[in-house]
């Protein structure tokens, strides 16, 4: 079913996202059995749309055919079940090159993610992405993150010119930038709270008006991931800090140790509960033996998922 961009735009309003990993082999090659059958298991626990080959997924790992396969597994699993986002970024004519292939095997919109290395000012930010929203019917959300910052005006041009730009995820965690994007936005845009570990920064984004969020986590402990949620929702704050102080304050210890952690550890724990994804590509590093161990007793401490 196709979504049009307000469709999309709806899915993103509510509820709980999450950012698959990609599966790799003992090789470190797409492993499409093992991906479809991480989504048939996520599929049932709630969450509103997944994002494949999103910052989680390694988008930035991925080379040649890789990507029209792993949207293409995508879309072919989920179907019927939860929507589909794909990642697409990199240079503009890549952004485009993927988005183009997204849309053209039925996923529902693309997060668009930052471009790579260079800086950039706000005049060549804006002409990127409108090139890559013209480039499609589809939804489109952009990913505040890294060189990739845009200001409340840029955003108003946009919103302007590229009415298939619906959504703003937002990985900086700049509270005065968010407001102002906010306040001037309103209900142009839907807006995903993006941070790594998402969960930590939940009650704050929901008090300024911003409520939806996507879960890493969710890639191994789904049922506390969708309890998380649910007490940010109904404002639940002894079973939020209950599980802050429990789980995620000491996983964050372990995810700050290594730059790159923040996905190595979400496949890390994968591994753990019995979906493993294979190791991460450079230049990320997985986590080493004692660190896994850490790891698994926060996980076995929240008892079955
Ligand atoms: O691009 C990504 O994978 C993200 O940054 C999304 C993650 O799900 C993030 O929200 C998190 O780590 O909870």
């Amino acid at each position: 079913m196709q979504y049009t961009p307000q469709d999309l735009k709806q899915v993103m309003s509510s509820g709980l996202l999450s950012f698959p990993v990609t599966d790799f082999d003992a090789h470190g090659e797409f492993n499409a059995a093992s991906y479809a059958a991480r989504l048939e298991w996520l599929a049932p626990y709630g969450a509103s749309a997944l994002f494949a080959a999103g910052g989680t997924g390694e988008y930035f790992s991925l080379y040649g055919e890789e990507y029209g396969q792993i949207i293409r597994t995508a879309v072919e699993t989920c179907r019927g079940k939860v929507p589909i986002i794909a990642g697409a970024g990199g240079p503009t004519r890549t952004a485009i090159a993927h988005a183009q292939e997204a849309e053209r095997l039925g996923a529902h919109g693309i997060l668009l993610l930052p471009h790579y290395l260079t800086e950039a000012g706000q005049e060549g930010l804006i002409a990127h992405v409108e090139q890559v929203c013209k480039s499609v019917q589809f939804g489109v959300i952009v990913y505040n993150r890294d060189r990739t910052r845009f200001t409340p005006e840029s955003l108003t041009i946009l919103a302007e010119r590229c009415p298939n730009l619906i959504g703003f995820k937002d990985g900086m965690g700049n509270i005065e930038l968010m407001s102002s994007i906010y306040m001037k936005m309103g209900d142009r845009f839907a807006y995903l709270g993006g941070l790594p570990t998402a969960e930590v920064y939940a009650a704050a984004y929901k008090a300024l008006g911003t409520p939806v969020y996507s879960s890493a986590v969710f890639n191994f402990i789904p049922k506390t991931a969708m309890q998380f949620y649910e007490a940010v929702r109904t404002d639940d704050m002894a079973t939020q800090h209950r599980l802050l102080k429990q789980f995620f304050m000491p996983y964050l210890k372990i995810r700050n140790r290594v730059e790159g952690y923040g996905v190595s550890i979400i496949k890390a724990g994968a591994r753990l509960v019995g979906h493993d994804a294979g190791p991460v590509r450079a230049p990320l590093s997985d986590l080493k033996p004692g660190e896994m161990d850490e790891l698994k007793a926060l996980i076995d401490a929240l008892g079955p998922q």
